[in-house]
């Protein structure tokens, strides 16, 4: 029974959910990084939020674990390359929080825009400055969002409601979609010029980091207010500072901080300054939406194998799964068998999918085939990490489909091109699961791949076969399977045979010196 470690202050539903599928959960609040890493071995997943840092260190010890999950979006605490090169998926819940979020920012930028909490705590101790207080209308207003993703889209929705007008920056954001959500799509530095009103919607990446810093609050208009309702690294608190002081800046709205738990702060105690403590997703609906997603998902991935919102993996249905399953192993043999047999540098994977299989997702059976592939180059790779490795080793990966039926109902082909040859294998599944080698190099064979299999390239020329059975029973090898092909009388021919036990370098030396034999090589599945 799989193993789930709640370590981050989730709904009960979370629970509620993992018990219901079958699976153990422990829920521990508040561990320190020791404490984590001491324990994390026993789990297979681990259901986290923001406060959980699931780092390099922790996850080298979370020897078992499968899938991290975060009940919400940011996944900045985790070390998701670390998490990938141990092939363990990070999922998150996109939309589950979206909603409360944005409306946190639409009740940040009206606390900017009438001094609500000053008011409040000045009515609170009895002052009554009615006269303090003067605020600025919305209507009619120009509210800038950096970042116009799910959040984003939300605020800008939630914007043009309350007749402000909305322009957007996002480099990744189509004219399209800018124009179905009534964005003024601009560049940064016309939506400083222009913004009476700045909220941030984006990731924090390295291209967003310190967005908002002094040469950037000197674009905006004098008295503009800032909401920073996504992360803290994106605007430089000191610059903030200096600019809320000089009245450049009117007012900022502070939902989330460079250091956290936010305890202390340059901008704390400053009268323009409305904080919270990272509040953007509390609401019970948002919460209750996150623990439910999260747990569906990780109890989902743990116990059939489907992945939903993972952050280094292709997605698979739950009707999938079990539909891919059968063409996950052909998939793992066939990258298996050219990556066996690969002796040069790999310049170029070429992957094709015809008939039934090119009907299915296909992601992962490129993973899987990326995977089996390079296992005999790279220790530690998985199907997670595998089109990464691919990538960074810089070999070029095509993938085709085709849903018409060939000479197979379905067929997979994987050509290998190294700096020596094209090589190609292609298989099938026989009575819907049982996967089949249907040809090599372009020569028709039929066979089903075991545990111990001896592969040899040969001319096809009379004494062969009779010769190799007699070496292998020289050597008390016993033959389970044997398959021939070749590709005209008296041409190249393949020999693919699976024998009891692995076959030693001894032996396969001797099968090279078979006077027909171009090529021997002991394969393991
Ligand atoms: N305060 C909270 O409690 C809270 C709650 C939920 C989400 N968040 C944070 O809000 C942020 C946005 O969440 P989301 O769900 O809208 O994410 P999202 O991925 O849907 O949207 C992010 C948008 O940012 C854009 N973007 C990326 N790089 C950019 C750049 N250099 N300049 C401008 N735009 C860029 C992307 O194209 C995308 O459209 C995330 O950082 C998330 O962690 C905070
Ligand atoms: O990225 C998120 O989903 C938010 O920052 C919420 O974080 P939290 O779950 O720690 O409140």
């Amino acid at each position: 029974m799989p193993k789930v470690l709640i370590s981050d202050k989730l709904s009960p539903a979370a629970v509620q959910i993992f018990k219901d599928r079958g699976i153990e959960t422990d829920v521990k609040v508040g561990l320190a990084p020791d404490e984590l890493k001491a324990i994390v071995g026993q789990y297979d997943g681990l259901a986290i939020r923001s406060n959980t840092k699931v780092t390099a260190d922790i996850l080298a010890a979370a020897t078992n674990l499968k899938v991290v999950g975060r009940a919400g979006i940011g996944v900045d605490n985790v070390d998701v390359p670390a998490a990938t090169a141990r092939g363990i998926v990070v999922m998150n819940t996109p939309f589950g929080n979206s909603v409360t979020t944005a409306e946190h920012a639409i009740a940040m930028m009206f606390a900017l825009a009438r001094d609500i909490p000053q008011a409040n705590a000045s009515t609170h101790a009895g002052k009554w400055e009615k006269s303090k207080f003067m605020g600025v209308e919305l209507t009619g207003k120009t509210l800038g969002i950096i970042g116009c993703g799910n959040i984003g889209a939300i605020v800008a929705d939630r914007a043009l409601g309350l007749k402000m007008k909305v322009v957007g920056y996002d480099p990744f954001l189509s004219a399209e979609r800018a124009r179905d959500l009534s964005i003024e799509k601009v560049d940064l530095d016309t939506l400083f010029a222009r913004a009476d009103f700045i909220t941030l919607h984006t990731p924090l990446t390295e291209a967003t980091r310190n967005v908002i810093d002094a040469k950037a609050i000197a674009k905006m208009k004098k008295g503009v207010r800032i909401i920073n309702c996504a992360r803290g690294g994106l605007v430089v608190e000191e610059d903030l500072k200096v600019a809320l002081e000089s009245g450049q800046v009117g007012g900022a709205a502070l939902d989330v901080f460079k250091v956290e738990p936010a305890k202390e702060n340059g901008l704390f105690g400053m009268d323009k300054v409305v904080c919270t403590p990272h509040l953007g997703a509390s609401t019970s609906e948002a919460q209750e939406n996150v623990a439910l997603q999260v747990a569906e998902q990780m109890a989902d991935y743990l116990l059939t194998g489907a992945v939903t919102n993972a952050l280094n993996m292709p997605s698979v249905s739950a009707e999938d799964a079990p539909k891919l399953r059968p063409y996950m192993k052909l998939a793992g043999q066939l990258g298996s068998f050219a990556g066996q047999l690969t002796e040069h540098a790999l310049k170029a994977v070429k992957i094709e999918f015809e008939g039934h299989v090119a009907t299915l997702n296909t992601k992962p059976l490129t993973a899987v085939i990326l995977e089996g592939l390079l296992k005999p180059m790279v220790e530690a790779v998985n199907m997670v990490n595998a089109p990464v490795l691919a990538r960074e080793r810089d070999i070029d990966i095509s993938e085709s489909r085709n849903e018409r039926d060939g000479d197979y109902h379905t067929l997979v082909r994987v050509t290998v091109v190294t700096e020596a040859r094209t090589r190609s294998v292609a298989g099938t599944l026989f009575g819907g699961d049982k996967p089949r080698v249907v040809s090599i190099k372009d020569i028709p064979i039929e066979a089903e791949l075991g545990e111990h299999m001896l592969f040899v390239t040969n001319q096809d020329k009379p004494g062969f076969i009779g010769a190799l059975g007699t070496l292998l029973g020289s050597h008390g090898i016993n033959i389970a399977t044997f398959h021939l092909g070749r590709s005209e009388s008296g041409g190249d021919a393949i020999l693919l045979t699976q024998v009891d036990q692995p076959i030693s370098d001894k032996v396969l030396e001797e099968v090279r010196k078979l006077p027909q034999v171009v090529q021997a090589k002991a394969l393991s599945f």
